[in-house]
């Protein structure tokens, strides 16, 4: 009972949240004048959106008891299936059962505890985008360690981003996949949204690529497979990345990649430009008059150069860079998956060549040279890349029809550039780079950050006010989600030694044994999503 009027409250007109505002005004003496009365139609119109979120959070609410429930029984028979199948002692099943249980309530004690941004000490910044900042963060009554985003709410309002950031919170709760970055919870505040995700500390491919310019064939083959898979991954569970580029590509302590950064894509804005602009380029005149051909002609090594000097500039834009966008999604004219396979080549080509296959002097150019790449996708002689990467390059960066990856992942697999890559072994092998990581603090595979002055421990959200604010917007119901996998690593007594007895080599946790070994085996989020990351199923 108590816990529907909290609803209901939460969700009251707001013309009633505003007689209670103007009194506290009036009592602060805050000099601000009184809003001016709604119209009738106005009222009814806040009202109706009220009601809209109320219902959409019951149902939300039991849909999610419902679910729990089924999942805490699937965990259970999962886990007794692999004990029963494994080599493990009486005994130690015993306590394993005893500490899955142990685990469920905690869970179930998290899953009723309000998270806040002051649950966490923010750290070392390593990441910064158009909507908010990435922090490394430790938890404060574990102590774990934790990537935490952070993105502006009215930023994202104005930028029409809302269904983004739902959809990328869906895929991040939904695919559970080796190539993807784990999500533990998510929550928000007046002012904000929070990802908290795993750390991972071996930077981002984007910064990889600026400290060796280039990489070899063999190099570049070993991510360029891992991701593969981690498109593959996401296109099985039905989305549409539409902005993978090297910085969306994280390395873990052990070198092995990660996609990320699901659905807060900037979409360059083509808009001024005419479709002449974009369809004359294929000729020789077209090539003269748009497409950036009259800037100076640059040897490799003074291609290369230019590109770096603007790199971060052109990353941490509110407008990002286009380089790796497929021309159909620049074009507006409707895209499917295919396009995530044309950013894998041109991630491809730079890691090899040292910059994107479409680089100018200023982003407009670069998409006209894009939706021209007939005539701009060329290889330098000084490149020396091998026939084969040329040719998959090649297949990659062309028409939808005739661009590898339209019938899966596997048309990929099979080109003979990745002869002799063991494609279900590749994450358990031995990575191009091991990253150095000193501890789980470390940040030293990061670009520094310069701290604003206004920084400061989760400011004046932080403690007794954040009950008193009203936490939840109609805009981003549903926003809040806490994985299981977040009591993982609770410590349980004597299980250190059962953890090292049963777990793979890689995954020092007890989680190997409640997951399956197949990819996306668990879904555990509903899915309703469009925009830059696009869920294809219906609601
Ligand atoms: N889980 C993580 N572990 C380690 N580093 C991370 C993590 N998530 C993000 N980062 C770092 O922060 C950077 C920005 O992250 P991300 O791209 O998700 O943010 P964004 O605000 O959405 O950026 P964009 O403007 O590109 O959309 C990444 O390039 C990476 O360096």
């Amino acid at each position: 009972m108590d816990s529907a009027r909290s609803w209901f409250q939460k969700f009251q007109p707001r013309d009633r949240l505003r007689s209670s505002t103007k009194k506290k005004d009036s009592t602060m003496g805050s000099g601000r004048e009184d809003p001016q009365p709604m119209s009738a139609e106005e009222a009814s119109n806040v009202t109706k959106q009220r009601v809209a979120a109320a219902k959409q959070y019951i149902e939300n609410h039991y849909k999610e008891q419902m679910r729990n429930l089924q999942e805490r029984k699937e965990r259970r028979m999962v886990l007794e299936k692999k004990l029963a199948d494994g080599d493990v002692s009486e005994e130690d099943q015993n306590n394993l059962l005893k500490f899955h249980e142990k685990k469920e309530t905690e869970y179930m004690r998290l899953q009723r505890h309000k998270m806040g941004a002051d649950d966490f000490e923010l750290l070392t910044m390593i990441g910064k985008g158009a909507f908010g900042e990435v922090r490394v963060c430790r938890e404060k009554t574990t102590g774990h360690v934790y990537a935490m985003k952070k993105l502006k709410k009215s930023e994202m309002l104005r930028r029409g981003q809302v269904e983004h950031v739902k959809a990328e919170r869906n895929l991040l709760a939904e695919v559970d996949s080796n190539c993807i970055v784990k999500l533990y919870c998510s929550f928000q505040d007046d002012e904000f949204l929070y990802l908290i995700m795993e750390y991972l500390p071996g930077g981002d491919m984007m910064t990889l690529l600026m400290r060796k310019d280039t990489l070899t064939e063999d190099e570049a083959r070993f991510y360029v497979a891992e991701t593969v898979l981690a498109i593959e991954s996401i296109h099985v569970h039905n989305y549409i990345h539409r902005d993978i580029k090297p910085d969306n590509l994280l390395l873990d302590k052990f070198g092995h990649l990660r996609l990320s950064d699901f659905g807060l894509c900037k979409p360059l804005d083509c808009s001024t430009l005419e479709e002449k602009d974009f369809t004359v380029g294929d000729s020789v005149h077209g090539a003269s008059r748009n497409d950036g051909s009259s800037a100076p002609k640059r040897t490799q090594q003074e291609q290369l150069q230019h590109w770096q000097k603007n790199r971060r500039t052109l990353a941490y834009s509110t407008v990002g860079t286009p380089d790796y966008i497929a021309p159909e999604v620049l074009l507006k004219k409707g895209y499917g998956m295919e396009c995530d396979w044309w950013s894998l080549g041109a991630i491809m080509y730079e890691m090899l060549v040292g910059y994107p296959p479409f680089y100018s002097d200023d982003p407009m150019s670069t998409c006209r040279k894009i939706v021209n790449w007939k005539s701009h996708l060329k290889f330098p002689e000084e490149a020396k890349l091998s026939p084969e990467a040329k040719d998959l390059i090649s297949k990659l960066l062309c028409n939808v029809t005739q661009r590898l990856g339209s019938n899966g992942a596997d048309q990929i697999k099979v080109h003979p550039w990745f002869k002799g890559i063991d494609w279900d072994r590749i994450y358990h092998m031995d990575a191009a780079f091991i990253p150095e990581v000193n501890d789980e603090l470390d940040t030293q595979n990061f670009e520094k950050f310069e701290e604003s002055e206004s920084h400061s421990q989760s400011a004046s959200r932080s403690g007794p006010w954040r009950k008193m604010l009203s936490s939840k917007d109609i805009n981003f119901v549903g926003y809040t989600y806490k994985n299981f996998e977040i009591v993982n690593d609770y410590q349980v007594p004597g299980m250190a030694e059962l953890k090292k007895k049963n777990t793979k080599p890689k995954r020092p946790t007890i989680k190997a044994l409640f997951e399956d070994e197949s990819e996306g085996s668990d879904t555990t989020n509903s899915q309703q999503s469009q925009g830059s990351f696009v869920n294809l199923l219906p609601p």
